[in-house]
């Protein structure tokens, strides 16, 4: 049987990227490299559909990008100057090809095609109301809900049908829309997920990282605000705020794991930020060592800024192998847990009679950890200091990562004596969450109203949680996020 992640069974997966281009007449090639560079964010399926002024083309698929988009005759078939693009880590619904987005659907107004980064914590109950209504649903996905809101809005321009849409969902989302009046690029008002806008020829580029406009050439221009919509329109860009203004909240996370360290979140470098919470880690927890140690890939950073910090010297003792695909057979048992060795192997000559510090971005379920603390020790390691770039995680996410349940993360059970009796580790401390904010150049939280969405670290959810308050709505979530693997 063929599953995404025979390996990485509930782990924290990253959540979706969007890539939109409007006004190029390579569009739906641009899409295709755009999302090339968002490959960490989803890597379950991955979709375009482009507009050639008449009729609106889709190719969606499960896997990868790569595989999926990189013949012409795909890419042929996907003509116009517009074309918006997903990959996708489902977060509600199933992993099957009827919810790969984007999504597509005839309304009144013509063609709809919509990517989403994100997650609507009130779907449910709207799915609800709008079957009770008469909506017929395609998907179990949830940003399928949007297009029936649009679709029976009673307001009469597309536009104001879309504000009305996004007025009734709440929680996370990034959007891409495309329909023949035009793109329109979107964040929710409080800008949890990232978007930004980039220029190429004349082409408006939409991405959910600045990654993504590099890997095309493109221009970074600016992020789409939170709570804004850019329209763009036969070349004409337009900006339109529906909401009433709030203190942003973006997801503090995506600097400690999920963007890209060559991005620029929110004018600031992820890997420069990734360093910075490395040295506060090595200011809050200093231990004697020898060695200072990353668990690749995203511990890297963390780990250079912790060792130029210290003044212990950087080594790389752990080797991670990159032919580990996320897409692979399902082996029997036996050779599963084997597989897990795949990954990561100790570069053994280096680590035998050492004191070392190994540093990795965060802890989920304590696989990782571990799993690397065991392999150190059997390298011959001396002494093994676990250092964690980011404080406890202890809370699910319900904002499009697509987080393992409560009681399956490892902060969420046990106290700090017992996570570093459980990776056998000499020691174990995470970074605090002022020092957290500290990195990302604030004094510290405010507790009032802090600037960071940081709610799987401290519990405090920016928005309502409808689905969640809602006994019936979480068995249907429950059904809905069912997965095939
Ligand atoms: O506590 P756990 O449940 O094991 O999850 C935490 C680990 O998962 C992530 O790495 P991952 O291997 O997914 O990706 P990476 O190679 O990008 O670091 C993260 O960087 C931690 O290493
Ligand atoms: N991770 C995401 O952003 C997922 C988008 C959407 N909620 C889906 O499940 O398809
Ligand atoms: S709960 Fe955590 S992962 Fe989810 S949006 Fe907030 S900070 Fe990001
Ligand atoms: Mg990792």
């Amino acid at each position: 049987m063929l599953t995404t992640h025979p390996f990485e069974d509930d782990k924290l997966r990253e959540e979706c990227g969007v890539f939109g281009v409007s006004g190029s007449d390579s569009a739906a090639a641009l899409v295709a490299l755009g999302l090339h560079a968002l490959q960490h964010r989803g890597q379950e399926a991955a979709g375009i559909s482009s507009f050639d002024g008449h009729h609106f083309h889709t190719h969606r698929a499960m896997g990868h990008v790569a595989g999926n988009f990189d013949r012409d005759d795909v890419i042929r078939a996907l003509p116009g100057d517009c074309a918006v693009g997903h990959v996708r880590y489902s977060t509600t619904g199933e992993t099957a090809l009827r919810n790969v987005q984007p999504l597509y659907a005839e309304l009144a107004s013509g063609g709809f095609a919509v990517a989403h980064n994100g997650n609507i914590s009130n779907a449910m109950k709207l799915r609800r109301e709008l079957i009770r209504r008469g909506s017929i649903f395609q998907s179990t996905s949830d940003t399928e809900t949007i297009i029936h809101l649009v679709a029976t809005s009673n307001y009469r321009t597309l536009l104001d049908r879309f504000i009305d849409a996004l007025k009734q969902i709440e929680g996370a989302y990034s959007l891409v829309v495309m329909t023949p009046e035009g793109m329109i690029a979107c964040r929710d008002p409080l800008g949890i997920r990232p978007l930004v806008m980039g220029k190429l020829d004349g082409a408006v580029i939409f991405a959910s990282e600045t990654v993504a406009l590099d890997v095309c050439g493109a221009t970074f221009e600016r992020q789409v605000e939170p709570g804004e919509l850019v329209i763009v329109q036969n070349g004409e860009i337009r900006s339109v705020r529906p909401f009433a203004p709030m203190a942003p909240r973006p997801c503090i996370f995506e600097w400690v794991y999920f963007s890209r360290p060559d991005s620029i979140a929110g004018d600031q470098s992820v890997y420069t930020v990734r360093k910075e919470i490395g040295a506060q880690l090595a200011i809050e927890t200093p231990v004697e060592a020898d060695l200072v140690i990353p668990v690749p890939d995203s511990g890297v950073p963390a780990a250079i800024g912790y060792a130029q910090q210290s003044g212990i010297p950087f080594e790389l003792g752990i080797i991670r192998s990159h032919y580990v695909g996320r897409t692979f057979i399902q082996p029997g048992d036996k050779v599963r847990h084997l597989g897990v060795k795949l990954k990561h192997n100790a570069n053994r000559a280096l680590i035998k009679g050492k004191r070392i510090i190994l540093v990795d971005d965060s802890i989920v379920r304590g696989t990782t950890s571990l799993k690397i603390v065991q392999m150190m020790r059997d390298a011959g390691a001396a002494e093994v200091h676990m250092r964690i770039a980011s404080p406890p995680t202890r809370h699910s996410c319900f904002y499009g990562v697509d987080t393992p349940e409560r009681a399956k993360l490892l902060a969420a059970k046990l106290d700090l004596g017992g996570m570093t009796d459980f990776i056998h580790a000499d020691s174990l401390s995470f970074v605090s969450i002022d020092g957290l904010y500290k990195a990302l150049g604030e004094a510290k939280r405010a507790d009032i109203r802090p600037k960071y969405c940081d709610a799987c670290f401290t519990g405090d959810y920016p928005t309502t949680l409808t689905d969640q308050d809602d006994s019936v709505a979480v068995d249907q979530f429950a059904m809905l996020a069912e997965r095939v693997n």
